[in-house]
C-alpha cells in the first residue's frame, strides 16, 4: 500500500473532489461520517461522554461532523474548538453552523480558558490539528495537549495525532499522544518511525472513497509492506524441480564462543529453501554445528577460534556473511579479500557489517545489490549519526545510491530501501527483539537469494517472512519467552500462507 507525502495526500482529496464532482464540504462529510461509523461499531451505543476537540480547518471540521452524527444517534457529547486562530476553514464553519442548527454550542477554548471537565473513562476525539499543521502548536495548544495526554481517557485521533508534522520532526511535547488514529485512506509514514509510532498506538485506514487510480499513478517515497504486497511475489515449486534448482547458499561467520549464530542463520536459510547449505566456520564450529543441524555442510577455516581466510571450494549462488564473526584485523583481512574475489550478491550483517564500517573503502568491493542487514548502532556506524528520523532516512538513502545495495533497517517496522524507495514492513512484534533474532533474518534473506529471488524480492519477502513467524509464535506463547530458534520452527507456516488460501492473515490496513 502506497504511503502518501502531505502534498500527495493534497492532491489525491483535490483530485477526488474534481474527478467525483464533489464540493470539499460534501468529502469532509463523508469522511466525517466513515469516521462516525467506526466509532459508532466499537460503542454500540454505549452511555459514555464523548469530548471532541475541534481546530478550526478542516480536521476540525471533520470533528464537527463526527459530533453531529454522535448526537443524532443519541450519543452524549461535548464540543470544544480550540480557538488557535482566527481563520477558520470555510468547510468548518459550514459545520459549526449545522451543528449550532442542532442546539449544540461548542465552547470556545482561548488561551487563558480553564482546562475542560472530563471524568476519567470518558473518550476524547482529538481533531485538533490534521495534515495542515504548518508550525509548530502554540504553548498553551501544547499544554491542552498535555493536559489530554495526561487524564484517563481513551485518546481517538482523526488524521493523525495533532501536532505531528508528516515529514518532518514535530515537538514531541506539543503532540497527542493516541491511543488510536482513525486515518483517510492511506497511513502516514510517520505512523511506523520510532519517534513518533508510539503516539499511535493502533491506527486504522478508513476509505473514504479518494479516487484509487490517482492514488496509484503517484510515485510514492515510501510503499507499506504487508502479506497482499509479498504473496504475489511467491514463486510455487515445479515437479520437476531438485535441490540443486534452489541453488547452494554459503553461511560465512563465528568465532569462539559464537558459533550459535552461524547455528541459527545456517537453519533459517535451510528452512527457507536453500536447496545446499553450506557452513563456513572456524575449526570450533565444527564439531557443534555438524550435530545439531545434520542437513548443513560445514567447512572449515585453518584457525580454530576465528576466520582467517575465507576460501570456498565451489561456486556457491551466495554467501551470507558476518554473523559472530568478530571484527580482528585477520578476519577483516579475510572478509576484504573475498570480496575482491566475489561477484554475485551478498548478505551482510552483524561484524560483517562493522567491518565495513571499519574500513570503509570496502564498501566499493560489495557487489551490486548486495544486501545489508544493520540494527540502528551499526546503521549509525556504517552511514554517520543522525539528528532525526528524517534525516536518518535521507542518509540512508544517500548510502543507497552511493554503495548501489539494498539496506534492511531493522527496527520495529523494518525498513527496506533500494535506490527507488523505501518499502514499510508491517509485521513482527517485540518479542523478536532478542539474541539471535537477526542472525534468522540473515539466514531468511539469504536462502531467498540461493532460490532465484532478486535481491530486493528476497529482502521484502525475508523481512516479512522472518516477522510473520515471529507474530506466529505468539499464538503459542509469549514475548517474553520467544527465542530466535522459534522463529525458526514458525516459518514453515508463515511460507505455508502464501498458499493456502484461507489464510487468516493480520489485516494490514489495521496496525499497532
Ligand atoms: N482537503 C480535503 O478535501 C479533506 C481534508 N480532510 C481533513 O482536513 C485535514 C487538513 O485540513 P487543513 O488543511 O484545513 O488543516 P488542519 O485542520 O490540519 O489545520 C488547520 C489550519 O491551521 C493553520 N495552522 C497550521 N499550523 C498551525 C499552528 N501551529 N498554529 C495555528 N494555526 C496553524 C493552517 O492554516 C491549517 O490549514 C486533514 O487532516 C483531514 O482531517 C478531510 O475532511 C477529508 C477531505
Ligand atoms: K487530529
Amino acid at each position: 500500500m502506497k504511503i502518501l507525502s502531505a502534498e500527495q495526500i493534497r492532491a489525491a482529496d483535490a483530485y477526488t473532489i474534481q474527478s467525483q464532482n464533489l464540493r470539499s464540504e460534501e468529502l469532509m462529510e463523508r469522511a466525517g461520517i466513515t469516521i462516525f461509523n467506526w466509532l459508532h461499531q466499537q460503542l454500540n451505543g454505549s452511555p459514555v461522554t464523548l469530548h471532541i476537540f475541534c481546530g478550526i480547518g478542516n480536521n476540525g471540521g471533520d470533528g464537527l461532523v463526527v459530533a453531529r452524527h454522535l448526537l443524532e444517534h443519541g450519543y452524549k457529547i461535548q464540543v470544544y474548538v480550540v480557538n488557535y486562530s482566527d481563520k477558520r476553514s470555510q468547510d468548518f464553519l459550514i459545520n459549526f453552523d449545522r451543528l449550532k442548527e442542532q442546539k449544540v454550542w461548542p465552547e470556545i477554548l482561548k488561551e487563558k480558558s480553564p482546562m475542560p471537565d472530563i471524568q476519567d473513562g470518558d473518550i476524547v476525539v482529538d481533531a485538533i490539528f490534521g495534515t495542515g499543521l504548518n508550525r509548530e502548536p502554540s504553548p498553551w495548544v501544547g499544554r491542552l495537549m498535555q493536559d489530554l495526554n495526561s487524564g484517563k481517557n481513551l485518546l481517538v485521533s482523526i488524521d493523525i495525532p495533532s501536532g505531528m508534522f508528516l515529514d518532518k520532526p514535530s515537538d514531541l511535547g506539543r503532540v497527542i499522544h493516541a491511543n488510536y488514529v482513525l486515518t483517510f485512506q492511506h497511513p502516514k509514514l510517520v505512523f511506523f518511525l520510532p519517534s513518533t509510532g508510539s503516539f499511535c498506538e493502533q491506527w486504522v485506514a478508513l476509505d473514504i472513497g479518494l479516487d484509487e487510480a490517482f492514488i496509484n499513478s503517484l510515485d510514492t517515497d515510501y510503499e507499506l509492506i504487508g502479506y497482499h504486497e509479498i504473496r504475489p511475489l511467491y514463486r510455487f515449486r515445479s515437479k520437476f524441480s531438485h535441490k540443486g534448482t534452489f541453488g547452494h547458499a554459503v553461511i560465512a561467520g563465528g568465532s569462539h564462543g559464537k558459533i550459535g549464530a552461524i547455528k541459527l542463520a545456517a537453519e533459517a536459510c535451510l528452512r527457507s529453501g536453500s536447496g545446499l547449505v553450506t557452513a563456513y566456520v572456524p575449526g570450533c564450529g565444527l564439531n557443534p554445528l555438524q550435530s545439531s543441524i545434520p542437513e548443513v555442510m560445514v567447512l572449515t577455516d585453518g584457525e580454530e577460534k576465528e576466520i582467517r581466510e575465507i576460501k570456498i571450494p565451489f561456486q556457491p549462488t551466495v554467501v551470507g556473511i558476518g554473523m559472530g564473526m568478530g571484527t580482528s584485523k585477520p578476519s577483516l583481512a579475510a572478509f576484504r579479500s573475498f570480496l575482491e574475489g566475489w561477484s554475485s550478491p551478498v548478505v551482510v550483517d552483524a561484524d560483517g557489517l562493522n567491518m565495513l564500517a571499519k574500513e570503509k573503502a570496502m564498501l566499493k568491493l560489495l557487489p551490486p545489490l548486495s544486501v545489508l542487514t544493520p540494527h540502528p548502532g551499526e546503521l549509525e556506524r556504517l552511514i554517520g549519526s543522525w539528528k532525526n528520523e528524517f534525516e536518518k532516512l535521507e542518509m540512508a538513502r544517500e548510502f543507497v545510491k552511493k554503495v548501489g545495495c539494498i539496506l534492511v533497517i531493522k527496527g520495529a517496522h523494518t525498513i527496506v530501501l533500494d535506490k527507488e524507495k523505501g518499502y514499510v514492513n508491517t509485521s513482527g512484534n517485540p518479542g523478536m527483539a532478542t539474541a539471535g533474532s537477526g542472525d534468522v533474518l540473515t539466514g531468511v534473506i539469504t536462502g531467498l537469494l540461493a532460490q532465484g529471488y532478486t535481491p530486493l524480492e528476497a529482502a521484502l519477502m525475508g523481512v516479512y517472512v522472518h516477522g510473520r513467524a515471529g507474530d506466529l509464535c505468539l499464538q503459542a506463547q509469549s514475548m517474553e519467552s520467544l527465542t530466535a530458534g522459534d522463529i525458526i520452527i514458525q516459518l514453515g507456516t508463515a511460507f505455508r500462507e502464501f498458499y493456502l488460501e484461507d489464510s487468516t492473515q493480520s489485516n494490514e490496513e489495521e496496525g499497532e
